[in-house]
């Protein structure tokens, strides 16, 4: 927990829950994510540095080889976007804005605090080398593309000099999701599944959208001053058709879906990795551990994972069926982002009213002792109450009796007989490198 905040807010050398499968050298800094080697030749823009044959195959909406250029896509739109967010328009930034102290510092560049020169109004900044035009261009256009939703870091505007893309957005002051969950340790099921079903939300407009975020992770959730959360860094986003696949290895190694590693994969490794996050919320570990990179992509690759034992006693069945359903290296019975939402663990925490969960003893998702819902109860509620919570209740216990908790699914989860053990009290010590937070 300790070495966890040592290293952590805006430094490269920041333990992440995706990276620390660090083996500290230099290998290790330039796989923090991005660009893996992929398996098929792929571009590697000049903003990875050229320095692995990798990756970030875009697809173009329309269905056109992945191979097309992304800089397609954002020229297409530019008679459709707003000018504030195009690139190589002619105001400078420092027109506009009054550039403070830096917040934040990502692989490929800083993000810094901002001022609207004309409102006051704060943003933050994210300035991005040129050098790496094609991705560069790539997350500006995704970024125009779904801006608006409300789970997404909005794009304000964009700026370019020589040397830099500008990207002013709007400001998440409450930081990083990552910091949070260091800070507060395992979440209530109830604030997971709230968390999860944003989540899901924006997961399916994204994929909706044609839009594949591929690096979906607590250090790219950020929060707003209220606690709203916003999904932010599309540097590994991409467009892709519908039903097109997905090639070359990209994300964050604790993250990255079994299939990113076999080198071809789909917009269900976003599932995936809300799968991972969903893991550490509930549990307060990451589920795939391991002490280098490639101990842990093995651990991705063949681990089995139960959900049995100490740790999870105080975890619903409903929670640990959502999860399996999500980590499960079964890509076609993974759940799509829709399903998450239909998930009644989801629906229980989500739409019922909070009061009704938390004061009524008798109207909750019981853990492995008792795996049912009770609603066999004269209920003590008013009318009101019942009929915003009743039916759904109904509803609930019908579908739960459907939901079973599956044994460790050999078939699903494809691995070898070896079991690694999932407690994770030890994962609190420091220096473990199966330590979450
Ligand atoms: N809109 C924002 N509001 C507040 N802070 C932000 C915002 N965008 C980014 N940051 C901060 O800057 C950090 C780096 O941003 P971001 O992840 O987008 O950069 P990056 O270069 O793409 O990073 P990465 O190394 O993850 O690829 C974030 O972790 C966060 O702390």
């Amino acid at each position: 927990m300790e070495a966890v905040r040592r290293k952590r807010k805006g430094t490269k050398s920041s333990f992440i829950l995706g990276s620390h499968l660090s083996d500290g050298g230099d290998n290790d800094r330039q796989c923090k994510k991005k660009c893996m080697e992929g398996s098929r030749p792929a571009k590697l823009g000049p903003r990875d540095g050229g320095a692995a044959p990798g990756v970030v195959m875009t697809a173009p909406p329309s269905g056109r080889s992945a191979s097309a250029s992304p800089c397609r896509g954002i020229k297409r739109k530019l008679g459709c976007i707003e000018s504030v967010t195009r690139i190589g328009r002619k105001k400078k930034l420092e027109q506009e804005y009054i550039l403070d102290r830096e917040i934040g510092q990502g692989r490929f560049g800083s993000v810094r605090l901002c001022r609207s020169r004309v409102s006051g109004e704060q943003f933050a900044c994210k300035t991005l080398p040129k050098n790496g035009e094609e991705t560069v261009h790539r997350e500006v256009e995704i970024m125009q593309h779904i801006s608006g939703h409300p789970n997404v870091v909005t794009l304000k505007a964009v700026f370019d000099d020589s040397e830099c893309v500008h990207l002013v957005m709007e400001l998440c002051s409450g930081g990083r999701l990552l910091d949070q969950m260091v800070k507060e340790g395992r979440y209530s099921e109830q604030r997971a599944a709230n968390l999860l079903r944003d989540l899901a939300f924006v997961i399916k407009y994204c994929h909706d959208m044609g839009v594949v975020h591929r690096d979906i992770k607590p250090e790219n959730i950020l929060l707003t001053v209220s606690g709203k959360m916003k999904l932010a860094d599309f540097g590994l986003a991409v467009r892709v058709a519908n039903g097109q696949r997905l090639y070359g290895i990209a994300g964050s190694p604790a993250y990255v879906a079994p299939e990113v590693l076999s080198g071809h994969y789909s917009e269900k490794v976003d599932i995936w990795g809300a799968g991972v996050l969903l893991h550490a919320l509930l549990v307060g570990s990451l589920p795939f551990p391991g002490t280098s990179r490639e101990a842990i992509f093995e651990s991705i690759k063949t681990m089995e994972l139960n959900f049995h034992g100490e740790i999870w006693d105080s975890v619903s069945l409903l929670a640990r069926d959502l999860l399996s359903r999500m980590l499960t290296r079964d890509v076609s019975s993974r759940l799509v982002a829709d399903e998450i939402l239909r998930h009644p663990w989801i629906l229980f925490y989500t739409e019922c009213p909070p009061r009704l969960i938390t004061s009524n003893p008798r109207i909750r998702i019981r853990s492995a002792a008792a795996p049912r819902i009770d609603c066999g109860y004269s209920d003590p509620r008013s009318d009101d109450e019942q009929d915003e919570c009743g039916g759904f209740v109904d509803a609930l216990a019908a579908a739960i009796s459907r939901v079973r908790i599956s044994e460790p699914k050999r078939s699903r989860l494809c691995v070898p007989a070896g079991q690694i053990p999932q407690e994770c009290s030890s994962n609190m010590k420091a220096n473990n490198l199966c330590t979450a937070f």
